[in-house]
């Protein structure tokens, strides 16, 4: 695991972006694997400024992404469907359907989640895997006790992630409890993982990564048995690591 220290958010995201640019146009067919939060907010930002430059071309970009709330429809605005369009998709020329995000209203979402992970497989290996970090370590939405094989499923939210992700929603209990993430098993098999990590209130779970002890109770802990990840962390959540 190669860990890069930048000064800031807004370096990190550059980094970030520059990355997945020059994947993009390295390859005939790329395949983007995506998330959502705070943290890739800036880097979506460039993406769309380096398209509009004409730097970019993304219309035969694929991309999946990490994970969906449950119970939340595609245009509900805390809905990661939304969230993508919003910030990526509706700014660039990727054609609809070859953007995917596990959906959170299906009928069966146990069917979903099998759905979800057969398309990902028939689509060939992701080429690089977008990442945050929650603070207690999640990947994805896959929380702290997450089998390290696990493949896309449905996860019940820590208590400490529905908190910490109330800051986009009216009231706490707006918070979906539920939600589908792609699994940790899916995501080591991304041919690249690129995580980034920004902000104060992640010191401790950089502390966690840097320390290298691969546990479950720790699922980006996984990451160290991934044989090409890239960790970009902002001077604020180095700390004092
Ligand atoms: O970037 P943020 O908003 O701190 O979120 C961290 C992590 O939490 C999630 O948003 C899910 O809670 C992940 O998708 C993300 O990587």
């Amino acid at each position: 695991m190669k860990f890069i220290k930048v000064k800031d958010f807004k370096e990190m995201s550059m980094k970030a972006a520059e990355m997945i640019a020059d994947r993009v146009k390295e390859s005939e067919k790329p395949v983007l694997g995506l998330a959502t939060g705070s943290t890739p907010e800036g880097l979506y930002k460039i993406l769309v400024e380096k398209y509009k430059q004409g730097e970019i071309d993304f219309s035969n970009t694929v991309t999946f992404n990490l994970d969906e709330y449950i119970g939340l429809p595609d245009d509900d605005p805390q809905s990661y469907h939304y969230f993508m369009n919003e910030n990526l998709f509706k700014h660039i020329n990727i054609p609809a359907e070859n953007t995917h995000v596990p959906s959170g209203i299906a009928e069966d979402v146990q069917q979903e989640c099998r759905d979800y992970e057969s398309l990902i497989q028939s689509t060939g290996k992701i080429d690089l895997q977008i990442l945050g970090i929650g603070k207690n370590g999640h990947i994805g939405f896959n929380e702290p006790g997450t089998a390290f094989d696990i493949r896309t499923h449905i996860v019940d939210l820590d208590e400490t992630t529905i908190q910490a992700n109330a800051r986009f929603f009216d009231s706490i209990d707006d918070v979906p409890t539920k939600a589908i993430t792609m699994g940790i098993g899916t995501i080591l098999e991304s041919k690249e993982i690129l995580m980034i990590i920004s902000g104060e209130g992640k010191q401790e779970a950089v502390t966690k990564l840097l320390q290298g002890e691969i546990s479950e109770d720790f699922p980006a802990s996984a990451l160290h048995k991934h044989p090409n990840t890239t960790v970009i962390i902002d001077e604020a959540a180095w700390g004092d690591n």
